[in-house]
């Protein structure tokens, strides 16, 4: 049975954190391949155009075999739920053992999740530690059995790991925030971001003026 996870994300933009992320579950499961699953309509953000976030997820992804990126959302439409995901991919790659990867603040709401309690169990949830309020990481495990106590109320088990992985405090808000603050400056070139995306999602979101008063 092959060992396949998926990483589902806005990613409005994808940055070093997700892809450090990506590459650590790779490695320490192992897994054969990480499938990236750009959120079509999420339930509970606004983003720039989809399309944009894809362009910059291939860019950031196209140099690693074992990534590839899943446009299954498109086929859905209404809000973009992680269990219809899984459901949907699960047809194109029968007979895998599936894994989902989320930093501890995004585990922290999958009881409230549409059909969580369910999908809680479809999978093995691979978790990055994140600070949420200054916590540490035993901390951080507390959280995660809190959550695994409330789905188990309801006799939901579910498989959950931490992944040793470094602490990593970049979001794709303050990369927003980062050009924002640029284009105010009237600095064409977003250079307060150089080392926080890959160089060629920095080119791209300078070329659209992304996260700018003037972002197509
Ligand atoms: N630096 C990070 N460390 C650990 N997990 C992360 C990190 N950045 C993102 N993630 C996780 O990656 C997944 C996709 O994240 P998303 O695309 O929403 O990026 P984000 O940086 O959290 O965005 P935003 O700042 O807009 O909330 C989520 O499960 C999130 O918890
Ligand atoms: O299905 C849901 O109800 C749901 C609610 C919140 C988040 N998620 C999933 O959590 C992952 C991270 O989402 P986001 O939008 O915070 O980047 C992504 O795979 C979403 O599908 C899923």
């Amino acid at each position: 049975m092959q060992q396949l996870a998926i990483f589902g994300g806005t990613f409005d933009p994808v940055h070093w954190g997700h892809l450090l992320l990506a590459q650590t579950a790779l490695y320490q499961v192992p897994l054969e391949k990480i499938i990236w699953v750009p959120s079509l309509n999420p339930p509970h953000k606004k983003a720039v155009s989809f399309e944009h976030r894809v362009e910059m997820l291939k860019l950031a992804v196209r140099e690693n075999p074992a990534f590839t990126i899943s446009l299954i959302e498109v086929n859905r439409s209404g809000n973009s739920y992680a269990i219809n995901t899984l459901i949907d991919l699960s047809s194109f790659y029968p007979n895998t053992h599936w894994h989902w990867i989320v930093g501890l603040d995004t585990f922290q709401t999958l009881p409230r999740w549409h059909r969580g309690h369910e999908l809680a169990q479809m999978c093995d949830w691979l978790i990055a530690p994140r600070l949420l309020g200054g916590e540490n990481v035993t901390q951080s495990e507390l959280i995660c059995k809190q959550v695994e106590q409330q789905l188990r109320k309801q006799s939901h088990n579910i498989r959950w790991q931490f992944l040793n992985i470094p602490l990593v405090g970049v979001s794709s808000s303050l990369i927003r925030q980062l050009c924002h603050n640029d284009s105010v400056k009237t600095t064409s070139d977003r250079l307060s971001i150089r080392y926080l995306v890959p160089e060629p999602v920095r080119s791209y979101i300078t070329a659209h003026s992304l996260y700018s008063d003037k972002s197509e």
